[in-house]
């Protein structure tokens, strides 16, 4: 189940706040400017769907979302604990990064965890199937797939290149918790 839990930059030891209450997931995350949704699909998706059968499921959202926020492009990223790279792909984005276009990723199936950097605060998001999260350009981010990673999401985009990671150089993430 979709789960947030916020932290003082400070003290990764205590969680201000925790909930897996989709209102009250939103609710916060709103009020720092990050977009939580839950989407739905048109039609149950088969286990190996193909990737334009995935962005059909969910093309009335992605289609609203992409005329309201101006995005251009769409894919899909499968990741299976048997991927022989999954490892070089969780150490990807585990730092601490930003990007110069917000980052919009929606959960077909799977889990993740975004942990955003943010207002004196770090919003651990686990996001899981249904789950569409948009960490705004420039905010601070990392993001865990954990060690047996395994998640469908499709990737919304501006410009493929506004997606590139950019470090920030802070050694935070390190301080938090992994997604074990
Ligand atoms: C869940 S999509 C792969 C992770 C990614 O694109 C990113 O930038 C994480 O911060
Ligand atoms: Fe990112
Ligand atoms: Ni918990």
């Amino acid at each position: 189940m979709s789960e947030l839990r916020v932290f003082d930059e400070g003290d990764a030891s205590r969680a201000l706040v925790h909930t897996r209450d989709f209102d009250a997931i939103q609710r916060e995350l709103d009020a720092v400017g990050i977009r939580f949704e839950r989407w739905e699909a048109r039609r149950p998706l088969a286990p190996g769907a193909s990737q334009e059968e995935v962005l059909t499921a969910y093309q009335d959202s992605v289609e609203r979302l992409m005329k309201e926020r101006g995005l251009r492009s769409a894919d899909v990223l499968s990741m299976l604990p048997d991927n022989p790279q999954k490892e070089a792909a969780r150490a990807k984005f585990l730092h601490e990064h930003t990007h110069s276009e917000d980052e919009v990723r929606f959960f077909v199936e799977g889990q993740g965890l975004f942990s955003i950097h943010t207002a004196g605060r770090v919003f651990f998001v686990l996001c899981e199937k249904g789950d569409l999260l948009s960490v705004p350009d420039g905010t601070p981010h990392w993001f865990d797939m954990g060690p047996q990673p395994r998640f469908t999401v499709i990737r919304l985009f501006t410009d493929t290149a506004g997606w590139v990671a950019k470090a920030t150089g802070n050694d935070i993430a390190g301080r938090f918790p992994r997604f074990e």
